[in-house]
């Protein structure tokens, strides 16, 4: 039987860590908007720009004709930042086969509509299954090859398993679920709590505090993830707690490096041209703020992370804020 045509859309460190594990099961194709990036995948194997001389799979291509990399593919994975994904999809609704199945790789929300990036797919490209693939996956130790694992979320639990074995390799299991909701709200959540770390780290606030932050986000999330229609179970899982432990723990945390930095008093506008990456927690803090309004859920870290990054607060101040707030019964209260 033939093997399915994969194709990545986005030649940052993720699409490519990704693409790279494709590339051994399945003929891949990464599309890059960046020519010098295609360049060095297809010449030197590597990704220079954004995961430094890690060897990437000889057999992947890169390519930034947009449309070849649509027409041919009978798999698509979707690795560009979120405030780009609607305007990529659009490009290339026309050239993509029915029913090609899409898996994001997207941890941020849509500011403006504030939908999760499988609903802008299920907009942009209506009638193709939509799932997302979601862990703890810091992409350079992926791409370095150290043992990780992530969770791939299908509505159908077949097409889930179809596609964990394009996805997936010895040192990267891919685990299945049908909780695209779950996975994908953990996913964009967790990016936030890893800032809210970062003040903590940022001002040398200790263990017992980082450990404190994370249990407690830990519950804001999920109390988020289950009023979007998540499953509670999901949020103890890869996507939830796995990936807010390395997220909020990893010294190659482009969110958490961004409230270490906050915290030691550099602006938003400094941090992000030092970082000259995406931390998409930045992005999907206001349109969190949104939709725990909508959906009556108290987040109060989450709150003063949005606070500092969007209406003047200082790193110091916020952490003071949480610590004046009452605690309440553990797991009832809503208060941090
Ligand atoms: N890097 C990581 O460890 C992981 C990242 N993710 C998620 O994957 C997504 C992509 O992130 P990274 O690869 O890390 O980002 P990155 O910052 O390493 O690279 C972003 C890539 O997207 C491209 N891009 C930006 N705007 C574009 C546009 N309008 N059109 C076409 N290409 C565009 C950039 O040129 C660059 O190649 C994010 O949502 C991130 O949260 C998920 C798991 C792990
Ligand atoms: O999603 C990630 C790890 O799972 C990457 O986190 P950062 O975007 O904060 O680097």
């Amino acid at each position: 039987m033939r093997r399915p045509n994969v194709t990545v859309l986005g030649g940052g460190s993720w699409g490519s860590a990704i693409a790279s594990i494709a590339a051994r099961n399945a003929p891949t194709l990464l599309w890059a908007r960046d020519e010098a990036t295609v360049a060095d995948i297809n010449e030197r194997h590597v990704n220079s720009r954004y995961l430094d001389d890690l060897p990437l799979n000889p057999a992947l291509r890169a390519t930034n004709d947009l449309e070849h990399a649509i027409a041919t593919a009978d798999v698509l994975v979707l690795g560009v930042p979120s405030q780009a994904c609607r305007g990529v999809l659009t490009e290339a609704a026309e050239h993509l086969r029915p029913w090609v199945p899409i898996v994001s790789l997207v941890k941020g929300l849509e500011q403006g509509s504030r939908l999760r990036i499988t609903e802008v797919v299920r907009e942009t490209l209506p009638g193709h299954p939509v799932g997302v693939l979601n862990g703890p996956n810091i992409a350079r130790e992926i791409a370095a090859g150290y043992a990780a694992a992530a969770t791939l979320a299908m509505p159908d639990q077949q097409q889930a398993e179809s596609l964990q074995n394009l996805l997936r390799s010895t040192m990267f299991r891919v685990y299945t679920s049908t909780d695209v909701v779950g996975v994908e709200v953990a996913g964009a959540l967790k990016n936030i709590f890893a800032i809210a770390t970062g003040f903590g780290d940022g001002l040398e606030a200790g263990d017992n505090t980082r450990a404190m932050v994370i249990t407690r986000s830990l519950r804001e999330l999920s109390r988020l993830g289950v009023a979007m229609g998540g499953h509670e179970q999901t949020f103890s899982g890869l996507a939830g707690m796995g990936d807010l432990i390395a997220t909020c723990t990893s010294p190659h945390s482009r969110n958490r490096r961004v409230g270490i930095r906050l915290a030691q008093g550099k602006t938003l506008p400094e941090i992000e041209a030092e970082l000259k990456q995406v931390a998409e927690g930045v992005k999907s803090a206001p349109v969190v703020m949104e939709l725990s309004r909508e959906h009556g859920v108290e987040m109060p870290i989450a709150r003063e992370v949005d606070a500092v990054l969007n209406h003047g607060q200082t790193a110091v101040r916020a952490y003071r804020g949480l610590l004046r707030e009452a605690p309440e019964h553990e797991f009832h209260g809503d208060a941090w």
